[in-house]
């Protein structure tokens, strides 16, 4: 997933060159297969854009359809050095965001959710003079992974092409467009973004430039490039997608690719993890039990978070209380940032100019408005480049939240079944393209045991993956074995140790800063006494020390789960924290335990499928 090499030394292909070296006003649309070399030649033309055609970072927008990928994209940036850093690379919710801050910053927008931000945005964008200068005026606009762009987000493209007086750059590969299932109507589903397609030929048809590119640059050994042979089929909306579903399977079925059963496998999987590995699975429920077991047999690793997952590193809480005021001076900011920086992998370049532009970049270059980070920290408008993760060279993962990275080797745990149902066949085989087409090296294939996945199943009411008993019995139906956990479980309203379980807020926050808790295990204790609101919920421990409680919303999707007049668990096992981050409290909270004026603190982020453990009487029958 991560290069060592810069994008800049790469020598670039003719292919690639003529889609680098086109003029600012440029309108073209690239299709081309997998690890041929989109991404790269989206990062060099925004080099050469800025470099040879004088472009300004600032009018030139590039659209994403994933954080994994923005992330991809901005690391990328980052390696070819060049004024490409400055770059606004976002995703389409961040934009539509973006968009509705500037132009209707008190509208019902607020409350919405990503696709109803986006929707909001695209209709400003049509209707609102304002919010159509903000993207009229762009010099440049590149959007990858085009195939993805289905339903709100392929109007809010549309718009903004159509508002566009400069030129754009549109990559994808259609054989890779595995975000149909957003669409209702199942023939929209098989063409998935053919629609979007259509409308730009039809558009800008008379200075449309189209190319391609051949080649696939990411295999390093033919053994990882089985898949590429399908890519083409794949793109089509007439593909016979159940003999590639059958043929891509029966490829990885191949006793080369097998890993054998997962006991066996371990060793080989620690060994394969000194590189950059992917073990990719369907769903999310095989990668939280994969993971479970992966940590059961002290193998190190991370999940991949869901792209909609954002967590602020520790580093930003320690800016609200390491200055007497509320506007420290960039001296300042910059000395605390070089003290807490060391070990990261943010630039310091890098994490004032994603402090500043938080802070709305309008304010006084020389100093930080800390009141206004905060706001942005708790409006959740948070740069993605700013968002943390465990830096794991294994990492568990669905394919799609796989999607746009690479790896040296991946493990694509199930190949899947064959389905009757022609939708299925379409967005099956695309699925399984993407997982063959993310290694350089080496494709895998493991089998999980059935007893790892046995009663696992998505509660779609609470919308977590769950573990019950396997029994269709009636004696077996309320048996409650698991719940995974969510990014927003630990409770972040008040500082730890101010309710739930009494410590002073700032040891606990010492603690956090100071404890390298990154994959840590920790349990949830079950808190016997009901709070004022008739809550009740769970101490988060780690070895013994209480670091958090659960949030209102773990216990809600906990009663609903194990049923409103059960038994709760005494305490639930095996989950990890994912990281420690900064999140914003209630600011009265702060004043009222001497945590400054912000209600800005640390709180372990947890991930897993918590294990039920039941008092001794029993689970609940
Ligand atoms: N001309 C080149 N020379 C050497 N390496 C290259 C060249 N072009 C691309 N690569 C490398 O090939 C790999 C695949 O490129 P890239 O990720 O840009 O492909 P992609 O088309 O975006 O892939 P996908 O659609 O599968 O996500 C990268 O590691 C990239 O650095």
């Amino acid at each position: 997933m991560t290069n060592t090499g810069s994008t800049a030394d790469v020598i670039l292909s003719d292919e690639q060159r003529y889609i680098v070296e086109r003029d600012l006003d440029t309108r073209m649309l690239v299709t081309a297969g997998a690890g041929t070399g989109k991404t790269l030649s989206l990062v060099r033309r925004l080099a050469f854009l800025l470099e040879e055609e004088a472009a300004s970072a600032a009018d030139i927008l590039v659209l994403s359809y994933s954080r994994a990928a923005v992330r991809e994209v901005r690391e990328r940036l980052s390696r070819a050095g060049s004024s490409g850093r400055h770059v606004d690379v976002r995703t389409f919710d961040s934009y539509a965001t973006w968009i509705l801050s500037e132009a209707d910053p008190d509208g019902s927008w607020q409350t919405a959710g990503y696709d109803g931000r986006i929707r909001a945005a695209t209709h400003l964008l049509r209707t609102d003079e304002n919010a159509a200068g903000l993207v009229e005026d762009l010099q440049h606009v590149v959007v990858d992974e085009v195939q993805d762009l289905v339903g709100d987000r392929a109007e809010f493209v549309k718009v903004i092409l159509d508002l566009g007086e400069g030129g754009f750059t549109l990559l994808g590969d259609p054989a890779q467009g595995i975000y149909g299932f957003l669409l209702v109507d199942s023939a929209e589903r098989i063409r998935g973004a053919a629609a979007l397609y259509a409308w730009v030929r039809d558009r800008f048809h008379e200075d449309l430039i189209e190319s391609t590119l051949s080649h696939n640059r990411r295999v390093r050994d033919n053994r990882a490039e089985v898949a590429r042979p399908f890519g083409a089929a794949l793109g089509r909306v007439d593909a016979d997608f159940a003999a590639i579903q059958r043929d891509l399977r029966t490829c990885l079925l191949d006793p080369d690719c097998h890993l054998g059963a997962l006991d066996d496998a371990l060793p080989v999987i620690a060994d394969l993890a000194a590189a950059p590995t992917a073990v990719l699975c369907r769903t999310n429920g095989q990668a939280l039990r994969l993971s479970e077991y992966l940590h059961e047999h002290s193998v190190g690793h991370r999940l991949q978070r869901s792209g909609l997952d954002r967590a602020v590193p520790v580093w930003v809480a320690g800016l609200f209380t390491a200055f007497g005021t509320t506007r420290p001076a960039k001296d300042a900011v910059v000395s605390y940032l070089e003290s807490v920086l060391r070990d990261e992998t943010t630039d310091l370049q890098q994490a004032w100019t994603l402090l500043k532009r938080m802070n709305g970049n309008r304010d006084n270059r020389n100093s930080l408005d800390l009141g206004t980070v905060a706001s942005r920290l708790a409006q959740r408008r948070i740069p993605d480049e700013l968002v943390t993760q465990n830096p794991s060279s294994l990492v568990v993962s669905t394919i799609h939240r796989a999607k746009g990275l690479e790896f040296d080797n991946v493990i694509v745990v199930d190949p899947g079944e064959a389905s009757d149902d022609p939708v299925e066949q379409a967005e099956e085989a695309r699925l399984l393209y993407v997982a063959m087409s993310r290694p350089r090296d080496l494709l895998l294939r493991l089998e999980l045991p059935p007893d790892l996945t046995r009663g696992l199943r998505k509660n779609s009411e609470i919308d977590r993956w769950v573990k019950r008993h396997p029994g269709r019995q009636r004696q077996f139906l309320s048996r409650r074995y698991g719940m995974e956990i969510l990014s927003e479980d630990v409770h972040a309203d008040d500082p730890a140790g101010t309710v739930g379980f009494t410590e002073s807020p700032h040891t606990v926050q010492q603690y956090l800063a100071s404890q390298s808790l990154t994959a840590a295990p920790v349990t949830l204790i079950r808190i016997n006494e009901e709070d004022g609101n008739g809550h009740r919920g769970y101490v988060v421990e780690h070895e013994g020390v209480a670091v958090g409680i659960t949030s209102e919303s773990f216990t809600w999707a906990l009663r609903k789960e194990i049923g409103w007049n059960h038994e709760w668990p005494e305490r639930i096992e095996n989950l990890r924290v994912d990281c420690v981050e900064t999140v914003v409290g209630s600011e009265a909270a702060a004043l009222n335990n001497g945590m400054g004026p912000f209600g800005i603190w640390l709180r372990p982020r947890l991930v897993g499928m918590g294990r039920f453990a039941w008092p001794k009487k029993g689970q609940p029958a």
